[in-house]
């Protein structure tokens, strides 16, 4: 790799010092015989000048490089307030490494254009900062589930059955065979206890949704969480200090570019231990109350969410759904049989729905009359009915999406902007 500093490291008490820069022209300008080009590398900007009278070749140079160049500028620091860093760099040397005559995206571009060219949008730092962002919450879920003695798996992601229901799944043809893309590795998670009792994955799952919502990708980043011997309640806790210390973690490593996204911090700061309750039921309540018109049984789509949310300011549960509702995995609530031990995290903010995760049915007899009323083939089923005849045990999962919790985090309008490459139902290009 090149020799270089990086642009953020450029700091007013290196004032005097050379440096070298590599990276991209991201703004430039000429004021009577000087050239400004701020340079844009992963770590930002700083601002760089060039007159004639230091160096004329790399002045000539630099009136001619074009937007979003390639470059490596060579100068000595300088201290100037009105560079955007504080800093700047006389620069009496620039190699083209590319020159870029016209570079696509311009301030007025539209939303389909960015996507069409999505390739390119990553040059921007406004995008590299949710990616930034994205990262250090996955870092931060990394140190939790390590020090906290869950082991990674790695399922597969070409798979035979359904886990979220027929309707959302992508077939494809393997072999002599139909097979799918995973909706969710829970179902090979749940397999994965009996060696390792505390189990997570993350992966892409598949779901071939037809909503066009700002909260559905067709392939979105899965987080997952699987343990052997815990109830529901148990494993509302685990998803409560997971997602606090992904929360807290990134404040504390990613301020600055949260504080690009959003003003008020205080949800994210309200994100600790223990998060609120509610049953469905309560729900209900809530909604109707608030002129909703749902009754009970009904699911909660993004709109109701979106109204259930205004009552809290941080991440809350809802527990206690309808049976008929929920997926036929889901242990029935022997308290009340209309019900599964099934909890959704929902954030605030008119976010909704970042996590679902339940209490698995542990019983072979009941597992096999739900996939039957559910309708599906038990024969499809049958590895995973297996788990419940050789050591059952009770046990609880959840799944996140990635997307969706950066999405809140930085209060993105669409989760499409949360993925590198979005898929939606009308985009699996580029
Ligand atoms: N291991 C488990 O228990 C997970 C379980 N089988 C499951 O897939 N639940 S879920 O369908 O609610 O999806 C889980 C989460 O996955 C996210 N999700 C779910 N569907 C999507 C789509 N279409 N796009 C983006 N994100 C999505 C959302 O945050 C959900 O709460
Ligand atoms: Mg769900």
């Amino acid at each position: 790799m090149i020799e270089k500093v990086y642009c953020a490291d450029v700091k007013p008490k290196m004032e005097g010092e050379r440096v070298r820069l590599a990276g991209w022209v991201y703004r430039k300008r000429e004021v009577g015989k000087k050239v400004f080009i701020v340079l844009r590398d992963s770590s930002g900007i700083i601002q760089t000048v060039f007159t004639k009278e230091l160096n004329e070749e790399a002045y000539t140079k630099a009136k001619q490089v074009g937007i979003e160049s390639s470059v490596i500028i060579e100068g000595t620091v300088k201290v100037d307030p009105r560079a955007p860093t504080g800093v700047e760099v006389q620069a009496d040397k620039i190699e083209i490494i590319q020159n870029v005559e016209f570079f696509p995206i311009t301030k007025d571009a539209s939303e389909e254009f960015l996507l069409d060219v999505r390739h390119l949008h990553l040059h921007s730092p406004k995008v590299a900062d949710i990616m930034k962002v994205k990262a250090t919450l996955m870092q931060a879920a990394r140190e939790w589930l390590l020090q906290d003695g869950w082991y990674e798996v790695f399922p597969p992601i070409l798979v035979t059955g359904a886990v979220e229901g027929g309707s959302t799944l992508f077939k494809l043809k393997y072999f002599d065979r139909e097979a799918y893309l995973s909706q969710s590795a829970q179902l090979y998670l749940e397999a994965a206890i009996f060696g390792l009792e505390k189990v997570w994955s993350l992966t892409p799952s598949f779901r071939a949704e037809k909503s066009r919502t700002r909260r559905h990708l067709t392939e979105y980043w899965h987080l997952e969480l699987e343990a052997a011997w815990m109830d529901l309640w148990d494993i509302m806790k685990v998803e409560e200090e997971l997602v606090s210390y992904m929360v807290q973690r990134t404040l504390e490593l990613r301020r600055k570019e949260i504080e690009r996204f959003r003003e008020d911090l205080t949800p994210l700061k309200n994100t600790e231990p223990p998060f609120p309750r509610i049953s469905y039921d309560e729900a209900i309540d809530i909604l109707q109350n608030k002129g909703v018109k749902i009754e009970w049984g009904e699911d909660m789509g993004a709109d109701e969410e979106r109204v259930l949310t205004e009552e809290f300011d941080r991440p809350f549960f809802v527990y206690g759904y309808p049976k008929h509702i929920k997926a036929f995995y889901m242990k029935e609530d022997a308290e009340d049989p209309r019900k599964v031990l099934a909890a959704d995290m929902l954030a605030p903010e008119g976010y909704g729905e970042i996590i679902g995760g339940s209490q698995r049915e542990d019983n072979y007899e009941k597992l096999l009359q739900r996939i039957l009323e559910e309708g599906m083939d038990p024969k499809n089923y049958e590895w995973y009915l297996d788990l419940r005849k050789y050591g059952s045990v009770p046990h609880s999962g959840f799944g996140l999406g990635l997307e969706r919790l950066v999405a809140w985090v930085l209060k993105l309008d669409h989760i499409k902007w949360a993925t590198l490459f979005p898929r939606t139902p009308s985009r699996i290009y580029p």
